[in-house]
């Protein structure tokens, strides 16, 4: 168990992390989502032991990371780049993580690397940003570390990059490595996420995958019979996703007090269907801007 207490980090006097609390079990594959900038490489750098948090705890086990850094080759930290081991060859790479982390499985790492067809004795600097992303997820398995945290693993690489970097990542979460994977790319996300975290305003949020498919808020096509109901579309209980001609894409609190959804079906309307749920939905709903306007 990853236990996260009330961290909180400021960086150049922004509080980029405020009382963040959250709880993750082994074996969990887990989503990291937030706008640009919402914190969250400040949050796997506080949670890798790399940052030191000004206020907090990120406990392994019961252990403080920070206060007992032994507790820190529990939690293997992959950025979205491997700059620091850019003048090393692969090999050397495996070398010196081995030293590190006395469970790196060096047979797993050339194993895989000779499968992916990544050479070796090259320096990372040479490889191709896909293959920089394979080789570092490679790396970072390899530690067999029970937390893994993956920075945007699959950002700006090609289609058959993505699909390796993903079937390693679910190989990894079948062995029952934990997996925290940061990314924009939300589709892609939510096939493999059972937990989604999302970053706001430095605090964090826990949402369950089934919960978001089943919660309060529900998505909804919907056709008015006349002009659409101006303050329903602007209540904050309800939240305009597209509009063609007459045809709203809406997301609804079902849950709210003013009953936004017993209004809807009021307005008497032509078509009112039920849609699936999606995690873009749960990001637009928990983070988008101003409601619909025009
Ligand atoms: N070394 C640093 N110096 C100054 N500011 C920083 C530093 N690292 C992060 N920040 C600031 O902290 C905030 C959070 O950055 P962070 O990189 O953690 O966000 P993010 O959610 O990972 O963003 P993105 O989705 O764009 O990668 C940003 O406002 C960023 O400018």
């Amino acid at each position: 168990m990853l236990t996260v207490s009330n961290l909180s980090k400021t960086i150049d006097g922004q509080a980029v992390l405020r009382g963040v609390d959250f709880k993750l079990e082994q074996g969990r594959v887990v989503g990291v989502v937030g706008r640009n900038g919402a914190g969250k490489t400040t949050l796997f750098k506080t949670m890798a032991g790399i940052l030191i948090p000004d206020a907090g705890t990120v406990e392994y086990e019961g252990q403080s990371i920070h206060a007992t850094p032994s507790k820190k080759l529990n939690i293997v930290f992959i950025p979205d780049s491997p700059e620091a081991l850019f003048s090393y060859t692969a090999m050397e790479s495996a070398l010196f993580f081995s030293h590190i982390y006395p469970t790196f499985d060096k047979g797993f790492f050339s194993n895989t690397l000779h499968k992916l067809e990544l050479p070796l004795d090259r320096k990372i600097r040479q490889f191709s940003k896909g293959m920089r992303m394979l080789f570092s997820t490679v790396l970072g398995l390899a530690t067999k570390a029970p937390f893994v945290l993956l920075d945007e693993p699959t950002n700006g690489i090609d289609a058959i990059a993505k699909k390796q970097v993903m079937t390693l990542l679910m190989e990894a979460a079948e062995e029952g490595t934990t997996l925290v994977i940061s990314s924009h790319l939300l589709n892609e996300l939510e096939r493999v996420a059972d937990t989604i975290l999302v970053m706001k305003a430095g605090g964090i949020e826990t949402h369950d995958m089934d919960e978001t498919a089943n919660g309060a808020v529900r998505k909804f096509q919907v056709v008015f019979r006349d002009e659409a109901p101006a303050s329903w579309l602007n209540s904050p209980s309800v939240r305009v996703l597209d509009k063609i001609g007459r045809v709203y894409t809406v997301l609804v609190d079902t849950k709210a007090p003013i009953g936004a959804l017993e209004e809807m079906g009021k307005f008497d309307p032509l078509l009112m269907e039920h849609l699936p749920m999606k995690l873009e939905d749960l990001f637009v709903w928990k983070l988008g801007g101003s409601n619909y306007v025009g």
